[in-house]
């Protein structure tokens, strides 16, 4: 293969990101990109347009930011085209090359044309390009050719490089662009017989999957890679095979980015391809990209425990909640105000350390009472924080005392902890070497571990948070729900462990502070963890303890059962059984859930307790509106009219 012989020593991976994909001002946009750690931006013209400066002070900004320009984009509407248009065109094009003389950028990208009255052919639009290269010769630039995928004559890259080949000139390449190539499901496969060295640039868009117009589509859905539903890796692959090793850039189109946080924007985009490569360089070894290394995915085994912040005063109200779902105060804390609360494998710790400054206390003094912390189990806790930092999550630590452990965490969503925790003796002995146990013994609620933690996030922070958890973890993401609240509607995705969903996080994202979520969000300041589900293997035996154990159930309407029993068939004493507990209820072709709530707590968090059964493996999203309704109805304020 030809193109081996031309590639280019490894050179370290260069980031770059379209203008357009970035909320705010010209320069704020620049700080954010160059902040987040990119190396280069492609100028979209209409930003620097409608910005007031010249093309020299704008070159001169970029460079203050440490950047390059990539790519000055987009040209439109140039091959085949019939006279006179077609000798405008070229005096269009001058300007331009003119232009990024002064921008100091030598790449323009020409997306194939969707003029009605362009006219096709292969060698004419090769013989418009040919003429062009010479033009752009004589300006020391080079131009690249886009397929648009709804681009009138032209709209598969293996067509504009077939243009390209017959052009023939050294500053006439091939620009891909995965949304293109994989919006109309063409085989990435097919880029893998270019050179390299034809490919001028490569833009980078994944999208989530939708039935509709490819432009529509195109100008308003396009996410970060790992964002949506496209094979941007094997897009990837593909192009890293051909020896390619030039910018990999973003370019996003997306209404709700326009509206987003530059500097959250940003960071993503460079988290998602820092991942993307991470993922590239691990199938496809033999690549002249120098991607960074770091530890694989990691896989959590599970959540070994989850910490309250709380003060001396509502600990109370706390722990007298977990004592009625069967915990039992296991132990506590040698050095600190920290008490340890269990039941079958699950480890509640409620932390009222008020010595020194504690981030417990500072996420108390922010929010309230909330679950600002959990452990995950994994294999390897080093390297697990080496991926999350590698991949640009902030390392947490705190002070530690003496014969305190010190245990590897970042910071996730909502300011959240998350600690990583392994089976070296160090961090598997903090239990023992950390807490006094206390002799306890408790009959339980047959609760056996944490199913899944519930995390509510503002909607648009929904995707951030979900390429953190993509990009660190081995998980796959279920699709998205809509769960209709009286108040609006709340987004709601899944992600699991995969291939084993030791781990599973529900993601929940409100739009509004008019839904239960919201309300939640709004009133804890922000906080993350709005429930805790545990698991059990006897719902019925889970519910008969705690009603001994006086646990007060989230009363679900006389409705609900009506309607389940319709809609399953289920036999009544099935559903009085279902009723007289307040146990809600799903099915799907693998199995049951079985689900029970309690009733909030603070700001509106609460416990859920859940036993599936078969290979039930939703949420029992369906459930979802019923559980607010009952929540909203014990939440009214006492005077108001009762159902
Ligand atoms: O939507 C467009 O017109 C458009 C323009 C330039 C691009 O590089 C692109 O991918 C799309
Ligand atoms: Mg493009």
């Amino acid at each position: 293969m030809a193109y081996r012989e031309t590639r280019r020593a490894p050179a370290s991976m260069q980031t770059s990101i379209a203008t357009v994909s970035i909320s705010g001002e010209f320069p704020e946009k620049l700080a954010a990109i160059a902040k987040a750690g990119f190396t280069g931006v492609e100028i979209f013209e209409n930003d620097f347009l409608t910005y007031d400066a010249s093309p020299r002070e704008v070159a001169q900004m970029v460079k203050d930011h440490g950047l390059s320009i990539t790519l000055f984009q987009p040209f439109r509407d140039f091959e085949g085209m019939p006279e006179p248009q077609r000798k405008r065109t070229f005096e269009r094009a001058e300007r331009k090359f003119e232009i990024m003389g002064e921008l100091g950028t030598d790449l323009m990208l020409i997306c194939s044309n969707v003029s009605p009255i362009s006219i096709g052919g292969i060698d004419r639009a090769a013989g418009d390009f040919h003429e062009l290269g010479e033009l752009a010769a004589r300006h020391g630039v080079r131009v690249g050719y886009e397929a648009l995928a709804w681009g009138r004559h032209i709209n598969d890259h293996r067509d504009a490089w077939e243009i390209v080949r017959r052009a023939d000139h050294e500053n006439i390449g091939l620009i891909l662009d995965s949304f293109h190539t994989l919006s109309r499901k063409i085989d990435p496969n097919s880029i893998r017989s270019i050179p390299g060295d034809k490919i001028f640039i490569v833009q980078l868009a994944d999208a989530p999957l939708f039935d509709m117009d490819l432009l529509y589509w195109s100008r308003h859905f396009r996410n970060m890679p790992g964002e949506g539903d496209l094979p941007v890796v094997d897009f990837m692959r593909a192009v890293a095979a051909t020896g390619y090793n030039g910018p990999l850039s973003l370019e996003i189109f997306n209404d709700q980015f326009r509206g987003g946080s530059a500097k959250a924007l940003a960071e993503d985009g460079h988290r998602s391809l820092v991942n993307l490569m991470d993922r590239v360089r691990r199938l496809e070894p033999d690549i002249a990209i120098e991607a960074p290394v770091m530890p694989d995915r990691v896989e959590a085994r599970g959540v070994e425990f989850v910490e309250f912040a709380t003060s001396a005063e509502e600990k109370d109200n706390l722990a007298a909640l977990l004592i009625t779902l069967g915990f039992v105060k296991s132990a506590e804390h040698r050095n600190r105000a920290v008490e340890l609360y269990t039941q079958g494998d699950i480890r509640i710790v409620i932390n009222t350390d008020k010595t020194g400054d504690t981030f417990a206390d500072a996420s108390y003094a922010v929010h309230g009472t909330n679950a600002y912390a959990f452990g995950l189990k994994v294999d390897n806790a080093r390297d697990a924080l080496a991926r999350a930092t590698a991949l640009g999550a902030p390392a947490f630590s705190e002070d530690r005392k003496s014969g305190e452990v010190s245990v590897p965490a970042v910071q996730g969503v909502g300011n959240g902890v998350i600690y990583f925790l392994d089976e070296t003796p160090e961090l598997s002995g903090i239990w023992q070497r950390e807490f006094s146990l206390l002799s306890a013994e408790a009959e339980g609620a047959h609760l056996t571990r944490i199913d899944h933690l519930a995390q509510t996030t503002q909607y648009q922070e929904m995707l951030t948070w979900l390429l953190f958890y993509h990009s660190i973890f081995a998980v796959r993401r279920t699709p998205m729900v809509d769960v209709v609240d009286p108040g609006g509607l709340v987004r709601s995705q899944a992600i699991e462990g995969d291939p084993e969903p030791y781990f599973r996080v529900t993601m929940n994202g409100a739009d509004n502070r008019k839904t239960f979520a919201g309300k939640f969000l709004a009133e804890s300041f922000g906080t993350s963890i709005q429930h805790i589900a545990f698991a059990t293997d006897d719902i019925f035996a889970t519910a008969a303890r705690l009603k001994d154990l006086g646990f007060q159930a989230l009363p679900i309407s006389r409705n609900y059962y009506d309607d389940l029993e319709a809609r399953f068939g289920l036999e009544p004493d099935f559903s009085d059984a279902l009723r007289a507990a307040s146990i809600l209820y799903d099915r799907d072709e693998k199995g049951e859930y079985f689900q029970i709530y309690s009733r909030t707590f603070g700001e509106g968090f609460f416990f859920e307790i859940i036993e599936r059964r078969g290979g039930y493996a939703g949420y029992g999203a369906m459930n979802a509106p019923f559980r607010i309704a009952a929540q909203r109805r014990l939440a009214r304020p006492a005077g108001m009219p009762k159902r």
